[in-house]
């Protein structure tokens, strides 16, 4: 069984920048699902939409694959044959747990995990691409770039799976969704001081952009179709699709 996560539960005196460690891995898999509205949705679909768009001889990667939730469904949805997932996170911890995960499963289907920044990673013979919940954490002046890196090494018809934390400019709007997934998070159990030193934790380096703004991320990286495909509250799953030879 996973551990419940009690990270921010007693008082900080000094609450730092939320970091990726050995703490939050002992966690994760109960923090995400109290924390992100539709989590377990958003994995399910991003099964199914593997198994369409996976192509034979190809690579699917999980950029920020934290220990694995999105890896193993993209595993087990492959029925083609050639396919192999690359795994990448830049924490060692994470990583680590992540190989255990997908040890206790059986699969045909090969999986290397890389322990690097996104970033550095290049981008090859792509039929999906996965960033769930990771591009909120790359700083905002470097997503255009990583977006278009990803769409190079992209092949026609391919698909990229893009979820996120967002914001919206109409401030109306952002204090009832902002205050309904504080709700969420209550529902969930935690406290007024979870979530108040959590927020403290994350507002440095999870920096989020408007629903438009990554729609027009998709469309100047060259995505022929994009579009938001979930939403629930200020948590949003995007698709974009690569151009082929009917566009
Ligand atoms: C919210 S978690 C992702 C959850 C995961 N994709 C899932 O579906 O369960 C964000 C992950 O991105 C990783 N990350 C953040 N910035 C990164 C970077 N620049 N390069 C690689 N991994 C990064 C973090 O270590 C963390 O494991
Ligand atoms: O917005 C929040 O309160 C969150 O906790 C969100 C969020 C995320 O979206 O990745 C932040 C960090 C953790 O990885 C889990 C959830």
């Amino acid at each position: 069984m996973h551990r419940s996560d009690n990270i921010f539960a007693q008082p900080i005196a000094q609450v730092g920048n939320f970091r990726f460690d050995q703490q939050v891995v002992e966690v994760f898999p109960d923090m995400i699902q109290r924390s992100v509205p539709g989590y377990s949705t958003i994995l399910d679909v991003i099964g199914k939409l593997t198994g369409q768009y996976h192509q034979a001889d190809s690579r699917l990667y999980d950029l920020g694959c934290s220990l694995g939730g999105a890896t193993l469904m993209m595993r087990r949805n492959i029925s083609h044959s050639g396919c192999e997932i690359i795994g990448v996170d830049n924490s060692e911890p994470m990583i680590e747990r992540c190989q255990s995960h997908l040890d206790a499963y059986r699969s045909d289907t090969p999986v290397q995990l890389i322990c690097a920044n996104i970033q550095d990673v290049s981008i090859v013979n792509a039929s999906v691409v996965v960033l769930n919940f990771t591009l909120q954490f790359i700083p905002q002046a470097e997503r255009d770039a990583l977006i278009h890196a990803i769409y190079q090494g992209m092949l026609p018809g391919a698909m990229l799976v893009v979820s996120e934390k967002v914001h919206f400019t109409d401030s109306p709007v952002q204090s009832v969704l902002n205050d309904l997934h504080l709700d969420f998070k209550r529902a969930n159990g935690y406290s007024e001081l979870e979530i108040s030193q959590k927020r403290t934790a994350i507002e440095n380096v999870l920096l989020t952009d408007t629903l438009d703004a990554h729609i027009m991320r998709f469309k100047t990286a060259g995505f022929a179709h994009a579009s938001a495909w979930f939403q629930c509250f200020n948590f949003v799953s995007f698709i974009a699709i690569k151009g082929d030879q009917n566009d």
